[in-house]
């Protein structure tokens, strides 16, 4: 199949790598230097198990993918309208797009720039970006979709290029289990940059984190939202089976550029507002990472 990747970075190269190194076509849509490297020495798939180079293409701009099947959107949340608006004109009508991203709103701004339906996907991976052209993977892959006309073959297609891939009508409630993680975990380590198995040994952060939890928790059953009940648990639980992980916020922060923050906690104060119910906890990790945002921008 032809396969577009519409952002690569970390998540747009593993997948498109994976997709690749099954046979598929594979372009992918990234920033000048990567599209350079790729096209000079290919790119890099560094993985247990495998390490070498995978022949997909790289181009600059969206009408690269004129001919694809299947979009992967993999840019950062606060991309999503306009590399939107940006891959629009050149989408095929047929063609599936997946939003792999975190966060749980991107699907559907994405589908109101796109004017079609977009499948939701929570992200379970570890993936970073150790040169131009150069992914590595560090943990997991797994990926659930939402359901959708396509999901179940697109599905079929994902596990036959050895990513685990699941369809959920509960892909909603998967997608705020998620967002509950990144609540409690990506503000705290960017502040401190430090580790997660270093977090949790702190107990004032531990409260802190429960904090963050129970007020995601009131607002995401205030929508109905279905969240696990052990959610607390599984969200202490991460930092035993990630010690040494920093948050993507932590590693946006560390570079200078600006991180997902305000699809995070901003997400659930900005919900809050709107339902009545207090975040403070969300409130002031999101007022520490808009403050080191705007120290680093200064
Ligand atoms: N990395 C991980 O392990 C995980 C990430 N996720 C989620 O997946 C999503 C993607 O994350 P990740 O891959 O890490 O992010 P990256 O920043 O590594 O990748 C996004 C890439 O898209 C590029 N980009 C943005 N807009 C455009 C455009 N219009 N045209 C071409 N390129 C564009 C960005 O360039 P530039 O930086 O210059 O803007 C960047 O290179 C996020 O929502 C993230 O939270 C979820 C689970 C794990
Ligand atoms: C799950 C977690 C917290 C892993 O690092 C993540 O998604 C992130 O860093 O954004």
């Amino acid at each position: 199949m032809n396969i577009g990747v519409m952002g690569a970075g970390a998540v747009g190269c593993f997948y498109g790598a994976l997709l690749a190194r099954a046979g598929h076509a594979v372009t992918l849509v990234g920033r000048p230097a990567l599209v350079r490297a790729v096209r000079a020495d290919g790119l890099r798939l560094e993985m247990r198990g495998f390490d070498g180079t995978v022949a997909v293409d790289a181009v600059a701009g969206p009408e690269g993918l004129a001919g694809v099947d299947l979009v992967l959107f993999c840019v950062k949340s606060a991309d999503t309208e306009e590399a939107g608006r940006a891959l629009l004109p050149h989408l095929k009508p047929g063609a599936v797009v997946l939003a792999l991203q975190n966060g749980v709103d991107n699907a559907d701004r994405l589908a109101a720039v796109l004017g079609r339906p977009v499948v939701p996907v929570v992200v379970y991976v570890a993936t970073d970006m150790a040169g131009a052209a150069h992914v590595r993977h560090h943990g997991r892959g797994d990926l659930i979709l939402g359901p959708g006309a396509d999901s179940e073959r697109v599905a079929d297609l994902l596990r036959a290029a050895a990513i685990p891939a699941t369809v959920s009508a509960g892909v909603t409630a998967a997608l705020w289990d998620k967002l509950i993680i990144n609540c409690a975990y990506n503000a705290l380590s960017a502040v401190a940059q430090v580790s997660y198995g270093t977090m949790v040994t702190v107990p004032a952060v531990r409260d802190v984190m429960a904090d963050v939890v129970a007020e995601a928790v009131a607002v995401a059953r205030a929508w109905d939202i279905a969240v696990a009940d052990d959610i607390l648990e599984r969200v202490m639980a991460l930092a035993a089976a990630m010690p040494n992980q920093l948050s993507s916020t932590a590693q946006d922060l560390a570079r200078g550029k600006a991180s997902e923050i305000d699809y995070l906690n901003g997400h659930i104060v900005r919900q809050g507002a709107a339902l009545g119910i207090a975040t403070p906890a969300n409130r002031a990790l999101l007022a520490m990472v808009k403050l080191l945002e705007a120290k680093a921008a200064a």
